[in-house]
Protein backbone atom coordinates (compact mmCIF):
# COMPACT_ATOMS: atom_id res chain seq x y z
CA UNK A 1 0.00 0.00 0.00
CA UNK A 2 1.47 3.51 -0.57
CA UNK A 3 1.36 5.84 2.31
CA UNK A 4 3.03 8.76 0.69
CA UNK A 5 2.56 9.43 -3.05
CA UNK A 6 4.16 12.94 -4.38
CA UNK A 7 3.17 13.70 -8.16
CA UNK A 8 5.01 16.27 -10.33
CA UNK A 9 6.07 18.48 -7.59
CA UNK A 10 7.73 21.75 -8.13
CA UNK A 11 8.59 24.36 -6.12
CA UNK A 12 9.41 28.08 -7.16
CA UNK A 13 10.83 30.16 -5.14
CA UNK A 14 11.01 33.95 -5.61
CA UNK A 15 8.84 37.56 -5.62
CA UNK A 16 5.20 37.18 -6.91
CA UNK A 17 5.61 39.62 -9.63
CA UNK A 18 9.10 39.12 -10.27
CA UNK A 19 11.62 37.52 -12.96
CA UNK A 20 13.48 36.54 -10.71
CA UNK A 21 12.62 32.31 -9.49
CA UNK A 22 14.26 29.67 -8.19
CA UNK A 23 13.51 26.23 -9.25
CA UNK A 24 14.11 24.44 -6.07
CA UNK A 25 12.06 21.28 -6.77
CA UNK A 26 11.53 20.18 -10.14
CA UNK A 27 8.85 17.61 -11.32
CA UNK A 28 9.76 15.34 -8.26
CA UNK A 29 8.25 11.85 -8.30
CA UNK A 30 8.35 9.65 -4.97
CA UNK A 31 6.18 7.04 -3.63
CA UNK A 32 6.66 5.50 -0.24
CA UNK A 33 4.94 2.09 0.69
CA UNK A 34 3.87 1.33 3.97
CA UNK A 35 6.63 -0.17 5.99
CA UNK A 36 9.16 1.24 3.96
CA UNK A 37 12.43 3.24 5.29
CA UNK A 38 13.47 5.98 2.31
CA UNK A 39 16.22 8.29 2.86
CA UNK A 40 16.95 11.17 0.72
CA UNK A 41 20.48 12.72 -0.37
CA UNK A 42 21.65 15.39 -2.15
CA UNK A 43 24.20 17.92 -2.15
CA UNK A 44 23.42 21.34 -0.62
CA UNK A 45 21.12 23.51 -2.11
CA UNK A 46 19.65 19.99 -4.34
CA UNK A 47 16.21 20.96 -2.31
CA UNK A 48 15.96 17.89 -0.30
CA UNK A 49 14.52 20.46 2.85
CA UNK A 50 11.99 21.83 0.14
CA UNK A 51 11.06 18.58 -0.69
CA UNK A 52 10.35 17.81 3.41
CA UNK A 53 8.86 21.26 4.02
CA UNK A 54 6.17 20.09 0.96
CA UNK A 55 6.02 16.39 2.36
CA UNK A 56 5.32 17.89 5.77
CA UNK A 57 2.82 20.90 4.72
CA UNK A 58 4.84 23.72 6.32
CA UNK A 59 4.93 24.79 2.61
CA UNK A 60 3.29 24.56 -0.82
CA UNK A 61 4.14 23.39 -4.28
CA UNK A 62 4.10 25.51 -6.63
CA UNK A 63 2.50 22.91 -8.61
CA UNK A 64 1.95 18.80 -8.67
CA UNK A 65 0.66 16.86 -5.81
CA UNK A 66 0.83 15.46 -2.60
CA UNK A 67 -0.99 12.69 -1.21
CA UNK A 68 -0.27 11.14 2.42
CA UNK A 69 -3.08 7.98 3.04
CA UNK A 70 -5.24 9.00 0.07
CA UNK A 71 -5.60 12.52 1.45
CA UNK A 72 -4.17 15.44 -0.62
CA UNK A 73 -3.42 18.07 2.20
CA UNK A 74 -3.97 20.90 -0.33
CA UNK A 75 -7.51 20.93 0.28
CA UNK A 76 -7.33 20.78 3.90
CA UNK A 77 -8.61 24.12 5.74
CA UNK A 78 -5.95 25.14 8.56
CA UNK A 79 -8.16 23.43 11.38
CA UNK A 80 -8.29 19.91 9.23
CA UNK A 81 -4.59 20.51 8.32
CA UNK A 82 -3.63 21.18 11.76
CA UNK A 83 -5.74 17.81 12.37
CA UNK A 84 -4.06 16.28 9.61
CA UNK A 85 -0.84 17.01 10.44
CA UNK A 86 -1.10 15.88 13.83
CA UNK A 87 -2.82 12.35 12.93
CA UNK A 88 -0.98 11.64 9.78
CA UNK A 89 2.82 13.00 10.66
CA UNK A 90 5.25 12.49 12.90
CA UNK A 91 8.65 14.58 13.15
CA UNK A 92 11.89 14.07 14.06
CA UNK A 93 14.55 17.14 13.72
CA UNK A 94 18.09 17.72 14.19
CA UNK A 95 17.44 19.63 17.28
CA UNK A 96 15.18 16.93 18.82
CA UNK A 97 12.73 20.04 19.20
CA UNK A 98 11.70 18.89 22.97
CA UNK A 99 9.96 21.48 25.13
CA UNK A 100 12.39 22.42 28.49
CA UNK A 101 9.48 22.95 30.32
CA UNK A 102 8.13 19.55 30.21
CA UNK A 103 9.62 16.19 31.32
CA UNK A 104 10.72 13.45 28.75
CA UNK A 105 7.23 11.60 29.41
CA UNK A 106 5.13 14.99 29.11
CA UNK A 107 7.04 15.46 25.85
CA UNK A 108 6.06 12.07 24.41
CA UNK A 109 2.89 12.14 25.60
CA UNK A 110 1.92 15.71 24.23
CA UNK A 111 0.15 14.18 20.85
CA UNK A 112 -2.10 11.89 22.29
CA UNK A 113 -3.01 14.67 25.66
CA UNK A 114 -3.88 16.91 22.71
CA UNK A 115 -6.05 14.30 20.92
CA UNK A 116 -7.66 13.40 24.40
CA UNK A 117 -6.53 10.56 24.70
CA UNK A 118 -7.84 8.15 27.78
CA UNK A 119 -4.94 8.66 30.49
CA UNK A 120 -5.14 4.67 30.78
CA UNK A 121 -3.70 4.13 26.88
CA UNK A 122 -1.50 7.25 26.90
CA UNK A 123 -0.02 5.35 29.93
CA UNK A 124 0.49 1.98 28.12
CA UNK A 125 1.54 3.37 25.12
CA UNK A 126 4.42 5.66 26.67
CA UNK A 127 5.30 2.55 28.52
CA UNK A 128 5.47 0.43 25.50
CA UNK A 129 7.60 3.06 23.74
CA UNK A 130 10.20 3.80 26.17
CA UNK A 131 10.99 0.16 26.73
CA UNK A 132 11.66 -0.40 23.16
CA UNK A 133 13.89 2.50 23.00
CA UNK A 134 15.58 2.04 26.04
CA UNK A 135 14.39 5.12 27.58
CA UNK A 136 12.17 3.72 30.15
CA UNK A 137 14.55 5.00 32.99
CA UNK A 138 14.31 8.83 32.37
CA UNK A 139 10.73 9.27 31.72
CA UNK A 140 10.25 11.86 34.54
CA UNK A 141 13.78 13.74 34.27
CA UNK A 142 14.01 17.08 32.51
CA UNK A 143 15.40 17.48 28.84
CA UNK A 144 18.21 19.29 30.29
CA UNK A 145 19.15 16.22 32.89
CA UNK A 146 19.85 13.73 29.74
CA UNK A 147 21.82 13.15 27.51
CA UNK A 148 21.47 14.56 23.32
CA UNK A 149 21.30 11.04 22.45
CA UNK A 150 18.45 10.27 25.02
CA UNK A 151 16.67 13.44 23.76
CA UNK A 152 16.41 12.69 20.25
CA UNK A 153 15.27 8.78 21.18
CA UNK A 154 12.55 10.42 23.31
CA UNK A 155 11.61 12.90 20.53
CA UNK A 156 11.62 9.61 18.26
CA UNK A 157 8.90 8.51 20.96
CA UNK A 158 7.32 11.55 20.32
CA UNK A 159 7.02 11.13 16.70
CA UNK A 160 5.70 7.86 16.74
CA UNK A 161 3.58 7.39 19.65
CA UNK A 162 0.43 8.70 17.88
CA UNK A 163 0.85 5.67 14.95
CA UNK A 164 1.42 7.99 12.32
CA UNK A 165 0.94 7.10 8.98
CA UNK A 166 4.71 8.11 8.19
CA UNK A 167 7.30 9.50 10.20
CA UNK A 168 9.79 12.57 8.21
CA UNK A 169 12.95 13.12 9.77
CA UNK A 170 15.30 15.95 8.98
CA UNK A 171 19.37 15.12 9.90
CA UNK A 172 18.16 13.84 13.37
CA UNK A 173 21.76 12.58 13.47
CA UNK A 174 23.16 16.07 12.88
CA UNK A 175 23.70 16.95 16.50
CA UNK A 176 24.80 13.73 17.70
CA UNK A 177 28.05 12.14 18.51
CA UNK A 178 28.68 8.67 16.69
CA UNK A 179 27.46 5.88 19.66
CA UNK A 180 24.18 8.39 20.18
CA UNK A 181 23.65 8.42 15.74
CA UNK A 182 24.24 4.77 16.25
CA UNK A 183 21.93 4.37 19.31
CA UNK A 184 19.19 6.58 17.29
CA UNK A 185 19.50 4.79 14.10
CA UNK A 186 19.59 1.07 15.34
CA UNK A 187 15.95 2.77 17.18
CA UNK A 188 14.44 3.50 13.88
CA UNK A 189 15.82 0.64 12.19
CA UNK A 190 13.94 -1.46 15.55
CA UNK A 191 10.75 0.55 14.77
CA UNK A 192 10.97 -0.20 11.13
CA UNK A 193 11.73 -3.63 10.88
CA UNK A 194 9.73 -4.75 14.03
CA UNK A 195 7.15 -2.63 13.88
CA UNK A 196 6.44 -1.41 10.37
CA UNK A 197 7.00 2.31 10.95
CA UNK A 198 6.76 4.15 7.74
CA UNK A 199 10.08 6.62 7.69
CA UNK A 200 11.36 8.65 5.30
CA UNK A 201 14.35 10.60 6.32
CA UNK A 202 16.78 13.56 4.43
CA UNK A 203 20.27 13.63 5.47
CA UNK A 204 23.58 14.47 5.23
CA UNK A 205 25.33 11.64 6.86
CA UNK A 206 26.06 7.81 4.70
CA UNK A 207 26.77 6.18 8.01
CA UNK A 208 22.59 7.23 9.03
CA UNK A 209 21.34 6.60 5.44
CA UNK A 210 22.76 3.13 5.53
CA UNK A 211 19.89 1.82 8.25
CA UNK A 212 17.68 3.22 5.14
CA UNK A 213 16.47 0.68 3.13
CA UNK A 214 16.03 2.83 -0.07
CA UNK A 215 18.19 5.75 -0.89
CA UNK A 216 16.44 8.42 -3.53
CA UNK A 217 19.22 10.49 -4.79
CA UNK A 218 18.17 14.57 -5.61
CA UNK A 219 20.19 16.45 -7.89
CA UNK A 220 18.82 20.41 -8.32
CA UNK A 221 15.71 19.48 -7.49
CA UNK A 222 15.06 16.83 -9.86
CA UNK A 223 15.28 12.77 -8.55
CA UNK A 224 18.70 11.77 -9.67
CA UNK A 225 19.30 8.22 -8.63
CA UNK A 226 17.91 5.31 -6.61
CA UNK A 227 19.26 2.39 -4.54
CA UNK A 228 18.22 -0.37 -2.19
CA UNK A 229 19.91 -1.87 0.27
CA UNK A 230 20.81 -5.94 0.03
CA UNK A 231 21.36 -7.71 3.48
CA UNK A 232 24.72 -6.22 4.48
CA UNK A 233 24.35 -2.46 5.93
CA UNK A 234 27.92 -1.75 5.65
CA UNK A 235 28.16 -3.12 1.59
CA UNK A 236 25.58 -0.69 1.41
CA UNK A 237 27.50 1.64 3.26
CA UNK A 238 29.95 1.73 0.58
CA UNK A 239 27.40 1.87 -2.09
CA UNK A 240 26.08 4.93 -0.86
CA UNK A 241 29.75 6.60 -1.35
CA UNK A 242 29.70 5.67 -4.07
CA UNK A 243 26.40 6.87 -5.13
CA UNK A 244 27.38 10.29 -3.98
CA UNK A 245 30.69 10.35 -5.76
CA UNK A 246 28.61 10.36 -9.07
CA UNK A 247 25.94 12.89 -8.31
CA UNK A 248 29.16 15.42 -7.17
CA UNK A 249 28.17 18.49 -5.54
CA UNK A 250 29.24 19.52 -2.14
CA UNK A 251 29.10 17.32 1.06
CA UNK A 252 30.01 18.89 4.21
CA UNK A 253 29.79 15.77 6.42
CA UNK A 254 30.99 12.86 4.02
CA UNK A 255 34.21 13.69 5.33
CA UNK A 256 33.23 12.53 9.04
CA UNK A 257 31.27 9.16 7.68
CA UNK A 258 31.47 6.44 9.89
CA UNK A 259 32.26 3.21 7.88
CA UNK A 260 31.54 0.94 11.01
N1 LIG B 1 12.82 30.70 0.81
C1 LIG B 1 13.65 30.62 -0.21
N2 LIG B 1 13.74 31.62 -1.12
C2 LIG B 1 14.56 31.52 -2.19
N3 LIG B 1 15.33 30.44 -2.45
C3 LIG B 1 15.29 29.43 -1.58
C4 LIG B 1 14.44 29.44 -0.42
N4 LIG B 1 14.63 28.27 0.24
C5 LIG B 1 15.53 27.58 -0.47
N5 LIG B 1 15.92 28.25 -1.56
C6 LIG B 1 16.86 27.79 -2.59
O1 LIG B 1 16.36 26.56 -3.11
C7 LIG B 1 17.42 25.63 -3.32
C8 LIG B 1 17.12 24.35 -2.56
O2 LIG B 1 17.22 24.63 -1.17
P1 LIG B 1 17.03 23.51 -0.06
O3 LIG B 1 17.14 24.21 1.26
O4 LIG B 1 15.80 22.75 -0.32
O5 LIG B 1 18.31 22.59 -0.32
P2 LIG B 1 18.92 21.42 0.56
O6 LIG B 1 19.16 20.30 -0.36
O7 LIG B 1 18.08 21.18 1.76
O8 LIG B 1 20.30 22.06 1.00
P3 LIG B 1 21.17 21.81 2.36
O9 LIG B 1 21.66 20.41 2.27
O10 LIG B 1 22.27 22.82 2.24
O11 LIG B 1 20.26 22.06 3.52
C9 LIG B 1 18.70 26.32 -2.86
O12 LIG B 1 19.35 26.83 -4.00
C10 LIG B 1 18.22 27.44 -1.97
O13 LIG B 1 19.10 28.54 -2.01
Amino acid sequence: MTVLKAQALSKLYGAKNSKVTYRALDQFHLEVGQGEFVGVMGPSGSGKTTLLNLLSTIDKPTSGRIEVNGTDPSVLKNKELAMFRRRQLGFIFQDFNLLETLSIKENIVLPLVLDNMKVEEIESRVREIAEVLGIAHILEKRTYEVSGGQQQRAAIARAIIHRPAIVLADELTGNLDSKAAKDAMESLRKLNEERGTTILMVTHDPFAASYCRRIVFIKDGKLFSEIRRGTNRQAFFQQILDALSVLGGNFDDVSQARPE
